[in-house]
């Protein structure tokens, strides 16, 4: 395993300003110990086109003061120059470099200036990074590739490779890099599909090349070639002051692999297919080595033996390149494209070294309003800012954990692709360095000044680098049973595939690859882990328990308080029911009462007589009587010994005719008899009447009661049935609407016997005035002479008196 070292370590931080328009701060490059030093950030400045200056597009904007100083100017027009006009920010800002190349500078002073010392690097088994970063149409791509005239970074980087390798170069293809630090041994079928892969590639290239077409193609190659060789001399003149000695027995092995990410995705760029079918490119995922290092799973890798083939596989990644016209730049890049050669070093069959050298041209960081983007474009854009703003976050983080050791903010290398690949670079495992491009244009001033400012906080993060060869470095490789899966410097196939197997059951979705390459501590260190998870696990178990018995003792609690609300409300409404029941009760209770003793008191009403005049007439009688029985003695006296006259009403009833006859003989005392006698049967008649009407009264009462006692059981039953149902819902928990509705039925059955007492009363209404009406009838009998019998009574009393 790589060794990580610790960026927030003491000895690891260097303090550095922090000022993004710095006016003048002058920061030496040199290294202020062998292992730590700031990032290098080399400025260059484009010359201006033909086109730029008949649109009037100089206008002194870049001032570059000395080689380290720059000062940009704002021009009118643009938003800092507005912003400064309103008092926010400043229209001058002094930026300092690493180094700075003005547009006179050419490709070869660039390179000798910059990459040489990181090229170095990689040739003693380092690993290094240049990124190209700037606006679109600043110059990034000619800067990295460059022209076949021009050639730039990258052509002299394979160039000082292949001179320092010459002679040395392993031709076996069996030994190929894989994940990022680690090499394969390949067998002989592999390395027959290595070399028809790459066959393919080269005759694909070729027929573009074709020169019946007369193609540009193999003019580019030959010119690249014969440009570079002719400044060999410069280049070989370092590199072979550094070559291996001929006495060495070191062999080199270079491949390279050429991919873009776009619109977040990677692309290998040296896929055959990619030619034809542009559009049903396969992504690579991006995976972890288990080591903390990023790698591009399944990316092709080309074994190259000289600058020829190199050209060839730079020319078929460049066709298959995502690019596409914008306004800027007619042949903008919209990805960023990542070439990347690793180096091996094999001594006696056995790699004793890789290094690996990134050249990554990031696509143009302009924001989408000044690009006039639309579409994908604008997918594009959002994609390419997004990426350069997390990198631009990293660093930052990076510059802030390095300023402030108190500090240890989140550095999101994870959260793009493209700073995912870079992160390695960061955390000591290899130097980066920048090159950014500015053109000098006053309509892109405001893009060129963002792009200044993010590379003054790039210039401040502290990069500790190995002064060890990355051998020393590599990873020692050990399966599960604890054997090495490295055997003299390369990967025992057999042992990694069944450790691989095993360890395909990680999550897919970490994007951890399953082939970790773990040291021999490592096994240590997992079984700690496992025992740390297996705490953890009973920790949250006992958690969750606790949690869940929480809940539940709380959920219990809920529906006790409800259930007793419940019970509490229905007791409530059974109450207010059988209140309302009671109350009704009560009322059709007093209803009929008020009813029986209407009724009774009408029927008494007609044949009501006060009791004084009622006596007075008892006494009249009493008095008639009297007159009536000295009557007859008188008679009996005056008849002289004649038996004795009967009885009045003995006589009335058996002498009727003779009565009759004697009428005329006998005074006005015998038609005065009689006619009492008949208001004295007349009377007591009356009185049977007014007996038995009292006597149907009564029993109308008891009837009624009768009738009462039935509704009052009826009642009673009907209640012993809600109480019933209300207990049933009770029991069964039913929803308060349910009971509701229970009651709404009950009230229904309410209502029907309010309906039915009413109906009875009326039915006793009915039969009181069928009374009343048998009770006329009688008395219309008795007093058949007489139209009504209560004034028949008045007339006669009157009549009595007189
Ligand atoms: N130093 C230079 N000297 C001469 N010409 C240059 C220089 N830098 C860039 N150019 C020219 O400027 C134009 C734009 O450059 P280039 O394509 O490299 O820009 P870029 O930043 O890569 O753009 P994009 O981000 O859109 O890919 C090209 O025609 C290139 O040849």
């Amino acid at each position: 395993m790589s060794k990580v070292t610790d960026l927030n370590g003491e000895d690891s931080i260097c303090m550095a300003p922090v000022d993004m328009d710095l006016t003048s701060v002058q920061q030496t490059d040199t290294p202020t110990c062998a292992e730590q030093q700031t990032m290098r950030v080399y400025l260059r400045v484009r010359p201006f086109s033909k086109e730029e200056l008949s649109d009037n597009e100089d206008q002194d904007c870049v001032v570059i003061e000395n080689s380290q100083t720059v000062t940009l100017n704002a021009p009118k027009g643009s938003a800092t120059m507005k912003s400064s006009e309103k008092g926010i920010g400043m229209s001058l800002h002094k930026f300092s470099f690493s180094k700075i190349f003005g547009p006179e500078m050419t490709q070869a002073e660039l390179f000798e200036d910059t990459v040489k010392s990181q090229m170095f690097d990689f040739l003693e088994g380092k690993n290094a990074l240049i990124f190209s970063y700037g606006v679109t149409n600043a110059g990034k791509t000619f800067t990295i590739q460059g022209t076949p005239k021009e050639p730039g970074i990258l052509p002299r980087v394979l160039d000082a490779t292949f001179h320092y390798i010459e002679g040395h170069q392993y031709d076996g293809m069996d030994v190929k890099p894989f994940l990022r630090n680690g090499a394969q041994y390949l067998d002989p079928e592999q390395v027959k599909q290595e070399r028809s892969v790459k066959a393919a590639i080269f005759a694909s290239v070729k027929e573009e090349c074709d020169p019946v077409r007369a193609s540009s193609g193999s003019e580019t190659l030959a010119s690249s070639v014969a440009t570079l060789s002719s400044s060999t001399s410069v280049n070989s003149q370092t590199v072979l002051a550094t070559n291996p000695t001929d006495s060495s027995s070191s062999q080199f092995a270079l491949w390279v692999a050429f991919f873009e990410i776009y619109n977040e995705c990677v692309y290998d760029l040296l896929q055959p297919t990619l030619y034809t079918k542009p559009k049903k490119r396969a992504s690579l995922r991006v995976c972890d080595d288990g080591a903390g290092n990023a790698y591009v799973k399944d990316l092709r890798w080309i074994n190259i033996h000289n600058l020829g083939e190199a050209f060839k596989l730079l020319q078929f990644g460049n066709k298959n390149r995502s690019a596409a016209a914008t306004k800027m730049n007619q042949s903008s890049s919209r990805s960023h494209s990542i070439f990347t050669m690793k180096l091996l070093r094999i001594d006696e069959d056995s790699v004793k070294g890789i290094s690996e050298f990134s050249l990554c041209d990031l696509a143009g960081s302009e924001r989408c309003n000044k690009t006039k983007t639309f579409g994908e474009r604008l997918k594009e854009a959002g994609n390419i800012n997004n990426s350069l703003l997390i990198l631009g976050k990293c660093i930052t983080a990076l510059r802030n954990n390095q300023t402030d050791r108190m500090k240890s903010s989140y550095i999101p290398f994870r959260e793009s692709k493209l700073t995912k690949l870079f992160q390695t670079f960061f955390c000591g495992k290899g130097r980066a360095s920048m090159i950014v491009n500015i053109n000098q244009c006053a309509s892109t001033y405001d893009e060129t000044l963002h792009v200044m400012k993010f590379s003054a906080v790039a210039k401040q993060v502290v990069q500790v680098i190995p002064d060890k060869p990355l051998e020393s470095l590599s990873a020692c490789v050990v399966g599960r049973d604890g054997k090495p899966l490295v055997r003299n410097g390369v990967i025992d196939s057999e042992a990694l595939e069944s450790f691989l197997s095993e360890e395909e059951l990680l999550d897919d979705e970490d994007e951890a690859d399953t082939s970790v390459l773990p040291q021999s501590g490592l096994v240590n260190m997992i079984e700690n882990l496992k025992t740390k998870l297996l705490a953890e696990r009973r920790k949250n178990l006992v958690q969750e328990m606790e949690i869940r018995k929480e809940m539940g003792d709380a959920m219990l609690q809920q529906l006790m308080e409800s259930e007793e609300l419940r019970t509490r409300e229905i007791e409530e409404l059974k109450e207010s029911y059988q209140e309302k029941l009671e109350n009704t009760f009560e009322m059709y209770k007093d209803a009929i009462k008020e009813h029986a003793y209407q009724s009774a008191m009408n029927n008494l009403e007609d044949d009501y007589v006060p009791l004084d005049e009622f006596t007075a007439e008892q006494e009249k009688v009493e008095a008639l009587r009297r007159k009536v029985s000295e009557l007859e003695n008188v008679a009996s006296r005056t008849r002289g010994g004649s038996p004795a006259v009967p009885a009045v009403d003995q006589w009335c009833q058996t002498q009727p005719s003779k009565a009759t006859e004697d009428t005329v003989k006998v005074d006005t005392g015998d038609d005065r008899f009689k006619r009492l006698h008949r208001e004295k049967c007349a009377i007591e008649r009356m009185c049977e009447d007014k007996q038995e009407l009292i006597l149907s009264l009564e029993k109308r009462l008891m009837e009624l009661s009768g009738t009462l006692q039935k509704v009052r059981d009826g009642f009673l039953e009907k209640s012993a049935d809600l109480e019933v149902l209300q207990k049933k819902s009770d029991d069964q928990a039913k929803s308060m609407q349910d009971l509701v509705q229970q009651n709404v039925e009950k009230d229904r059955e309410i209502a029907s016997l309010k309906a039915e007492l009413v109906k009875l009363s009326q039915e006793s209404l009915v039969q009181a005035k069928t009374k009343r009406g048998l009770l006329a009838n009688i008395r219309e009998a008795v007093t058949s002479p007489r139209k009504t019998p209560g004034r028949t009574l008045r007339k006669t009393s009157k009549t009595v008196n007189h």
